[in-house]
């Protein structure tokens, strides 16, 4: 096999995607929540098992912190990670990294990301991309406002002419994890009771095991429930969604089969969490139980409005005719004609007549946006000076990043 140009590596706290340079997709998909053997924090001697449904004693970690960044105590997880998903031991990586970060990362943080992907993973060479930059890049942009809707946020990133505007980047924890874990109560709804996740269906005492395996992991399982019957029927309306309209009243319900066999029709149900994105108020439990619940909630259009007001005037219009969906949780049937309809409505009693463009990317490009946009990036001829180079970082220290990477 010939060696790739530069491994590209986006890491999420739902997935992480790695692979490389100018291939149209990963190599691998790995979730960011694995199990260790260890109930201490993960070492190098710990089994790390990323097949959760198997696990019979979870001791569930997330590659990230609760701020979403990278520290000391995942390393060895990282390092695992790295191997498994690039396919390159450490000792065999001769080629740079285009690592796809969040907008938001701190210089700190970067610079930390840095000492441990130069010294630890003994990469030769790094550049530190944005990944609002990343996503206006795969399709083609480079200034648009980003909307990436992702398991634990969605974050409205405006991006001028490859620069991300920070003042304005807005962010809400209505994302997919939220959605998923209103699926699951669709569900329970419909069943009449609650829909049990597969590894209680097939226990012989389930009380017993879900007892042993503990809440957080029965939260996840069900949470996984909720995701693969929103993926398969999940549905955002044309616009807006009461149930009592007579229209609804005569959509062909879809089935989907729960993991004891019982299969459930689902028809306006659909619906439900995708109204979520736009404003329909969670429930506390909803806003718990995801993982970003230190922020608040607003609506898909009014983060998408409130961030562009923020920009300069001579920008607006520009960012508006390019609104750019990203991420797995924009992956879901109606979102785009649905955003437009929104931010029209709210654009057009300010400015009458503004165009609102919304880019769409077709599924899986759509949700890995930012990875894809770090693999044609990665792969230009013209990149190469760009690289930080390992003799730059040890010459200059971890602050190169903030020089070299905009
Ligand atoms: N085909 C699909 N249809 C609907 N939702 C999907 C689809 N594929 C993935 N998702 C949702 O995407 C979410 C994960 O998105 P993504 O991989 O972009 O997150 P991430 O970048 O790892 O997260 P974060 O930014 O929170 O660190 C999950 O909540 C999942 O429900």
């Amino acid at each position: 096999m010939a060696a790739p140009p530069a491994y590209v590596v986006d890491l999420g706290t739902s997935t992480c995607s790695l692979g490389y340079a100018g291939d149209d997709s990963p190599r691998r998909y790995l979730s960011s929540t694995y199990s260790t053997s260890s109930s201490s924090t993960h070492t190098k001697s710990d089994t790390l098992n990323r097949d959760l449904e198997a696990c019979k004693t979870p001791n569930l970690r997330n590659l990230f912190s609760d701020k979403g960044d990278l520290d000391g105590t995942r390393e060895a997880a990282l390092s695992e990670y790295l191997e498994d998903g690039l396919g390159y031991s450490k000792s065999q990586r001769d080629k740079p990294l285009m690592f796809v970060e969040r907008s938001s990362t701190t210089d700190a943080q970067r610079q930390k990301n840095a000492e441990i992907l130069f010294e630890s993973e003994g990469f030769p060479g790094l550049f530190m991309a944005r990944d609002a930059v990343m996503a206006c890049y795969a399709v083609g942009k480079s200034t648009g406002i980003v909307v990436d809707i992702s398991g634990s946020r969605t974050t409205v990133t405006p991006v001028h002419e490859g620069w991300v505007e920070e003042k304005a980047t807005l962010t809400s924890p209505v994302a997919g994890d939220m959605m998923d874990i209103k699926f699951k109560e669709v569900l329970d709804g419909l069943n009449g009771k609650e829909a049990l996740p597969k590894y209680l269906v097939s226990a012989a005492d389930p009380e017993d095991v879900k007892e042993t395996r503990g809440g957080e992991y029965y939260d996840l399982m069900s949470m996984i429930l909720g995701r693969q019957a929103r993926e398969m029927v999940g549905k955002i309306a044309d616009f807006g969604y009461d149930p009592e309209d007579e229209k609804n009243q005569t959509i062909i319900p879809q089935v989907f089969k729960l993991p004891d066999g019982k299969e459930v029709e689902i028809g306006i149900e659909r619906y439900e969490s995708g109204e979520m994105l736009f404003g329909k108020d969670c429930t506390e439990r909803e806003l718990t139980a995801a993982s970003s619940s230190s922020l608040s909630p607003s609506p898909l259009q009014n983060l998408i409005c409130d961030a562009v007001f923020k920009c300069e005037r001579d920008q607006q219009a520009a960012l508006l005719s390019t609104v750019i969906l990203s991420g797995g949780g924009s992956c879901v049937k109606g979102i785009q004609e649905r955003t437009r309809l929104e931010v029209e409505n709210i654009i057009h009693t300010h400015t009458p007549g503004w165009r609102v463009k919304v880019l769409a990317a077709a599924n899986p490009e759509r949700r890995i946006a930012s990875w894809l946009g770090g693999s044609i990036l990665a792969s230009l001829g013209s990149f190469g000076e760009n690289w930080i180079t390992k003799r730059e970082y040890d010459e200059s220290g971890s602050s190169i990043v903030t020089r070299k990477c905009p």
